[in-house]
């Protein structure tokens, strides 16, 4: 039967932590946890110095260089000299305000959104937010986690909390389960080729279903890091047994009698039966095939034995300007298969895809096989954590003994904003979350997809079918 006044996973969440209501649906919230790195975290904090105010509660907040660090082996927070005053400013200013920093070569360092769920400083039911947009992968956990601004993360150094406008509500049900060869990454992609990236504008994002349900937790933070490129700020699955699991003895979790208090709470969390979304939309999650970008935004997203789209099929004349745009910067042809399409580079990693069930999965696709030798490769490991569990299993080997380079935790080419980035020209297979324009460095291409993908791609020297291998 429903409850009386049914509510939906991230109501409950959002209504906890509501100081005080103020007009126009907009609300005082307190943030639970608040994440830096080093090009907003190190901003917020300079500009928090300049005015002289102090950190409102340290303990809340964590710190992690990532975006502007090499992740060459051996490298330091020297080695990329356009980053070094970034890291050391987040260094320096870390202490001064009695913030954790998990420094390079430390457990605990790596993109900020693979470090928050590791540690366990990301829980269900808790408001978290960073100057990051991909903050929202956290929700994976139960957590309403949004990236900020960098005049928003000053405000919640300050004062610990946050005026907002209550999102709108959207549930993704994943119906029935994804064929092989098919993961989150596929159905994110398939998601917001079909809906659109704006599609997610004003909403917070709860994803149900079946195909979630038997995901892995960090598959749902896979998904869960997709949102934004659907364009909600906010993504969220409801804790259930896995997610207890995934939680129990991480260092910054509940422990002990406290961890049985937080089950007892965190399982209140589920939306309500008969809870109402302002929003609902179901995906054939085994219809979804392997799935791949072709063009510059993430919801130019195909079916990896499909064709490319023809301008001339658009929608409306915008969508055909768009089309022609990404085509022509993408150097591919209307009407083309993408399959066979040649490759420069591939790179698995990214706050997406660098967990180690991520490299597990590519991994163990590799079976003794090499790169295509014209294809530069390179694996980069989410965290330190990630990067020496790796090395445990002997991953590492298995990469280097194919081709690929194995690297040090960090955003590396996801972004080119430590130096490592293609040419013009190259076409990268990425497990990352951005094709935009120049992301991988100026008229670089790059074509968004799984890690599997990545790999077939990668032996192939040319884009392929993961089911192929
Ligand atoms: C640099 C940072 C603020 C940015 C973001 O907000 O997402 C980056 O992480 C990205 O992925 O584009
Ligand atoms: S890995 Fe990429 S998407 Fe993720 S935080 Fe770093 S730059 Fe942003």
């Amino acid at each position: 039967m429903d409850t009386p006044h049914p509510r939906t996973l991230f109501d409950k969440v959002w209504d906890a932590h509501v100081v005080q209501s103020l007009a126009d649906g907009w609300d005082l919230l307190h943030i639970d946890r608040h994440l830096l790195h080093d090009l907003s975290g190190t901003a917020g904090l300079r500009q928090l110095a300049e005015r002289g105010l102090p950190v409102r509660n340290p303990g809340l907040a964590f710190a992690t260089p990532d975006h502007a660090v090499s992740s060459a082996p051996d490298r330091t927070g020297e080695t990329f000299a356009g980053g070094a005053r970034l890291y050391q400013g987040l260094k320096l200013l870390t202490r001064q305000a009695g913030i954790r920093m998990f420094d390079l070569g430390e457990p605990g360092q790596g993109i900020v959104h693979v470090m928050g769920p590791e540690l366990g400083i990301v829980q269900p039911g808790m408001t978290l937010v960073c100057g990051d947009s991909h903050t929202c992968t956290n929700g994976a956990l139960g957590a309403i986690a949004f990236g900020v601004g960098s005049s928003e993360v000053t405000h919640v150094l300050a004062s610990q909390t946050l005026v907002l406008r209550r999102p709108r509500t959207m549930r993704v049900l994943l119906d029935g389960l994804p064929g092989p060869g098919v993961g989150a990454k596929d159905l994110a992609l398939a998601l917001i080729g079909w809906l659109g990236a704006n599609a997610g504008n004003g909403f917070a994002v709860e994803y149900a279903g079946a195909a979630v349900e038997a995901m892995e937790v960090e598959q749902r933070m896979t998904l869960c890091n997709l949102s934004i490129e659907l364009g909600a700020r906010i993504g969220m699955v409801a804790p259930d047994v896995k997610t207890e699991a995934y939680l129990r003895g991480r260092p910054f979790a509940p422990q002990g009698d406290a961890f049985a208090q937080a089950l007892a709470h965190w399982r209140t969390l589920p939306s309500d039966p008969g809870a109402r979304y302002e929003q609902e939309w179901h995906v054939n999650a085994a219809a979804v095939a392997p799935t791949l970008t072709w063009g510059t935004s993430p919801e130019h997203a195909m079916a990896v034995d499909t064709r490319v789209p023809d301008p001339a099929d658009a929608a409306s004349p915008a969508q055909r300007q768009a089309w022609q745009a990404a085509l022509a910067y993408m150097g591919l042809k209307a009407g083309a298969p993408l399959q066979g399409t040649r490759i420069d580079r591939v790179f698995i990693g990214s706050c997406t895809n660098s967990r180690l069930s991520d490299l597990r999965e590519a991994a163990g696709l590799l079976r003794g096989r090499r790169v295509a030798p014209h294809v530069q490769a390179w694996v980069v490991p989410g965290s330190e954590n990630v990067k020496r569990a790796a090395e445990r299993e002997g991953l590492h080997e298995a990469f280097r003994a194919a081709g690929f380079a194995w690297r040090e935790p960090g955003c590396s080419m996801c972004v080119a904003a430590n130096g490592e980035q293609a040419a013009p020209g190259e076409r990268v297979v990425s497990t990352s979350n951005r094709n935009f324009v120049g992301r991988q460095g100026p008229g670089a291409r790059t074509h968004l997809a799984s890690p599997a993908s990545a790999v077939a791609a990668a032996l192939a020297g040319a884009i392929a079918d993961p089911r192929s291998l």
